[in-house]
């Protein structure tokens, strides 16, 4: 068994550059996706293949009345586990916040520490509300951090599910979670046609410009494209521009989830910044040309604060957001980079409210 104060040894190496802090600490990758897609198929795959990782597996299913325990699969070396979690009331996503990290902490400490954390979500659980509360965790100082989120995507139905219209206020469960991943697997690629895929794919796109998409057969995906991904504490690299895929297809209904991504050079007042987000995020008082509340579902900058020598990243998933600071220094050109997805979206009036908490 490994010693507590060992690091994770997969460190990637463009990862380098992290903080140390992170270095240390654990990731989780929520795996989140619509009923029947693969996400069962994909851990069991996870897990039983070879890799020099100690992941614990946690599933979080809903309507199991009062189990107080959860099911806690640890893998090693292609080798199983099985351990149960304790849960006060049974459901890790309403745990999460009071003792479900707890449990998890002092599983480690009972068991050794795990290099890495899945977490499934059930097909209808709000993958943002899980993370938020990882996010939430992590500000009290908890050794565990949320890597990225991973959607698993029925080739089958997608279109159907990412397609129903909701009655008016209520967000569709599938774009949603499509909305928010890092990577999204589209699964059961054997059930549907070329042309079928490429639909899918160019719907799964229009929803999120930036998100990596991957195709599986029985979820079999390569573990170094959704592991370690580091979503939420970078977002480096090429122009937005460059990275931003844009779909052909154009979205299908008016409400749908679309990505807005702008750059803008100079440098943000940190509390403008502050309360451009505020307004967005919580007071949901900015609206698009036709009137009509913006909604943000995620989203994600890299500024320049002013009179801050080091870039500091933005991240937002609902009303939840927070700002960090890299420790990557700016070097010539001050480009502040920003994503949104979500609905109502209106780029023109993002921008020129971004631009307005420029200092000028
Ligand atoms: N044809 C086909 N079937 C698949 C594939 N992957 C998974 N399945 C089947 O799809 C069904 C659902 O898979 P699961 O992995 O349980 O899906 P899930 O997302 O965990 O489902 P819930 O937890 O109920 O939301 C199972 O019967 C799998 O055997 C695939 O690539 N092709
Ligand atoms: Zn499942």
């Amino acid at each position: 068994m490994e010693e507590d104060e060992d690091c994770p040894e997969l460190v990637p190496i463009t990862e380098l550059v992290q903080d140390e802090q992170t270095q240390c600490r654990i990731p989780v990758t929520i795996i989140t996706g619509y009923l029947g897609a693969g996400k069962t198929t994909l851990l069991n795959y996870i897990l039983t293949e070879q890799h020099n990782k100690r992941i614990a597996v946690i599933v979080n299913e809903f309507g199991e009345g009062s189990a107080v325990e959860k099911s806690l699969a640890i893998s090693q070396a292609g080798e199983l586990y099985e351990e149960w979690l304790e849960l006060r009331n049974g459901c890790l996503c309403c745990s999460v916040k009071d003792n479900g990290l707890k449990a998890i902490e002092n599983l480690m400490q009972k068991k050794g520490k795990f290099d890495y954390i899945l977490l499934e979500t059930s097909g209808l659980a709000d993958p943002g509300a899980v993370a938020s509360m990882f996010w939430v965790d992590a500000e009290l100082g908890s050794d565990i951090y949320l890597d990225g989120i991973v959607s698993v995507v029925d080739a089958k139905y997608a279109l159907q599910h990412l397609l129903e219209e909701k009655p008016e206020g209520l967000i569709n469960e599938a774009a949603r979670q499509v909305a928010l991943a890092d990577v999204i697997v589209i699964n059961k690629t054997d059930l549907v046609s070329a042309q079928e895929l490429e639909d899918v794919r160019s719907v799964a796109r229009s929803i999120n410009g930036l998100v990596k998409i991957l195709e599986t057969q029985r979820s079999r995906v390569d573990l170094a494209e959704i592991l370690d991904l580091h979503a939420f504490d970078s977002l480096s690299g090429k122009s937005l521009q460059d990275k931003l895929i844009t779909s052909k297809a154009h979205p299908h209904l008016d409400k749908s989830i679309v990505t807005v991504t702008f750059e803008v050079f100079g440098n943000v007042i940190e509390e403008n910044l502050h309360l451009f987000i505020q307004n967005l995020l919580w007071e949901k008082n900015v609206n698009n040309r036709n009137g009509v509340s913006m909604e943000v579902i995620r989203l994600k900058g890299l500024v320049a604060i002013d009179n801050k020598h080091q870039q500091v990243i933005v991240q937002g998933v609902h009303e939840l957001y927070d700002l960090e600071e890299t420790q990557v220094t700016w070097e010539g050109e001050r480009l502040n980079r920003m994503v949104f997805i979500g609905r109502n979206l209106d780029k023109d009036v993002l921008k020129q409210l971004f631009e307005s908490a420029l200092k000028s």
